[in-house]
């Protein structure tokens, strides 16, 4: 794993690097930075024509739906780098006539999630090791130069376990929200990602179903007060609500852009100026709705001990993800910001395309009835129903 985890470095620098699957060899380079004279020295190392790796959400963008897999696809003649790069993640971009395209292999899916791991565009070029280049590839990777990641390997990337989420440091940090409140520093295995628990409170003194509330990363809304989504209000009233119920925890998540880190969030928001909503946009630069995956949530929880929860959230899926991680998800209250006439539309989207509850926020914009605790069922009898 650790050699997928270094590849993820090296990738994010415009390196090259291997992935090897049963005795193949293939160079694996993003998309993204990409240029002319990195394609022609990936094209000489390899010895062989490059093909372009797409997600399946990138697919579905260029009008390809029904592709649950990333592709393999092959051009000829291979498009410069400028080329390439619209076919990853510009709007108006067609396959060219000619290109044909395969479901990915193990190595393309590697591809493809080493990249995401990295918060790139998922668009890779992938290029075959030919056979008169295997010592040139073997002496690179001898120098040190080239690193070799297994495909089973890149494809457990961000699966977790036990382990992958170690508790690093902690402070008193008094906050005007909730004066009583700790920061609690997590890192994941990988070293890419810390995440904060924000513990509101004496935890001897907390209610029996401890108030959480799960906030992912948003630099543009938490810190600068953006417009653009309700983010920064839900942190802050987030902070107050759990202070006001007797403590509990904040867990401040790194998942920027739902997962798509912020230089992706960024393209995407550049796509909602040309008219796209907040998934047709995501959907264009190849992620799918909701690229999160809370069992960091829940791992630190447990390692908190706590597991039986009043959820603060708008969002059915946190829900989910926790009863289904074995949180005890006894009830949840609406949270909510404030409206503008900037995040209005963010907000239908989400209600009308991910099923969030904000329909009553929605629907009456000035006063929004009830920001008490609901029960929820039992998983179990959910499960049931
Ligand atoms: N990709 C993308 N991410 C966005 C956009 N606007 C906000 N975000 C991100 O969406 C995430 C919002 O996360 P949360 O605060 O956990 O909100 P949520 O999933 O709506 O759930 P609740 O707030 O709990 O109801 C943050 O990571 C933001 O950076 C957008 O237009 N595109
Ligand atoms: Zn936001």
């Amino acid at each position: 794993m650790r050699q997928a985890e270094r590849a993820i470095f090296d990738l994010r620098r415009g390196l090259p690097i291997l992935v090897r699957d049963n005795g193949s060899t293939t160079l694996i380079q993003a998309v993204e930075g990409l240029d002319d004279k990195a394609l022609a020295e990936l094209q000489a190392l390899g010895g062989s024509q490059p093909r372009l790796v797409l997600s399946s959400h990138r697919m579905a963008a260029l009008g390809f739906g029904d592709t649950e897999q990333p592709a393999a696809v092959s051009l000829s003649p291979l498009p410069d780098s400028k080329g390439l790069h619209d076919l990853a993640c510009m709007r108006d971009a067609r396959l060219p006539d000619g290109a044909r395209q395969a479901p990915a292999g193990k190595v393309d899916r590697a591809a493809i999630r080493l990249l995401s791991h990295a918060l790139l565009v998922p668009a890779a070029v992938a290029c075959d090791v030919a056979a008169a280049q295997a010592g040139r590839v073997e002496a690179e990777m001898a120098n040190g130069n080239l690193l070799v990641v297994d495909a089973d390997i890149a494809l457990k990337l961000g699966a977790g376990g036990p382990g992958a989420l170690n508790r690093i440091s902690e402070a008193r940090v008094p906050l005007a929200e909730a004066e009583n409140s700790r920061f609690v520093l997590f890192r994941e295995a990988d070293g890419v990602h810390e995440h904060v628990a924000v513990v509101i409170g004496d935890p001897a003194r907390w209610p029996e179903d401890v108030p959480v509330r799960l906030h992912s990363s948003c630099l543009t809304g938490d810190l600068f007060g953006s417009l653009r989504c309700d983010c920064g209000e839900q942190l802050r009233r987030g902070v107050a609500a759990i202070n006001a119920q007797g403590g509990g925890v904040l867990l401040y998540l790194s998942q920027e852009g739902r997962g798509i880190g912020l230089a992706n969030k960024l393209r995407a928001y550049g796509l909602q100026d040309e008219g796209l909503d907040t998934i047709d946009a995501d959907q264009t630069i190849g992620f799918s709705k909701d690229e999160r995956n809370f069992r960091v949530a829940h791992e630190m929880l447990e390692q908190l001990g706590v597991s039986r929860i009043l959820l603060l959230t708008n969002n059915p899926g946190k829900v989910e993800a926790l009863q289904r991680a074995g949180i005890n998800v006894v009830a949840r209250q609406a949270i909510y910001g404030e409206v503008t006439r900037q995040n209005q539309r963010y907000l239908a989207t989400k209600a009308a395309r991910h099923g969030h509850w904000l329909h009553e926020l929605l629907d009456e914009q000035d006063e929004p009835s009830s920001q008490q605790p609901e029960s929820l069922p039992a998983p179990e009898a959910a499960a049931r129903n």
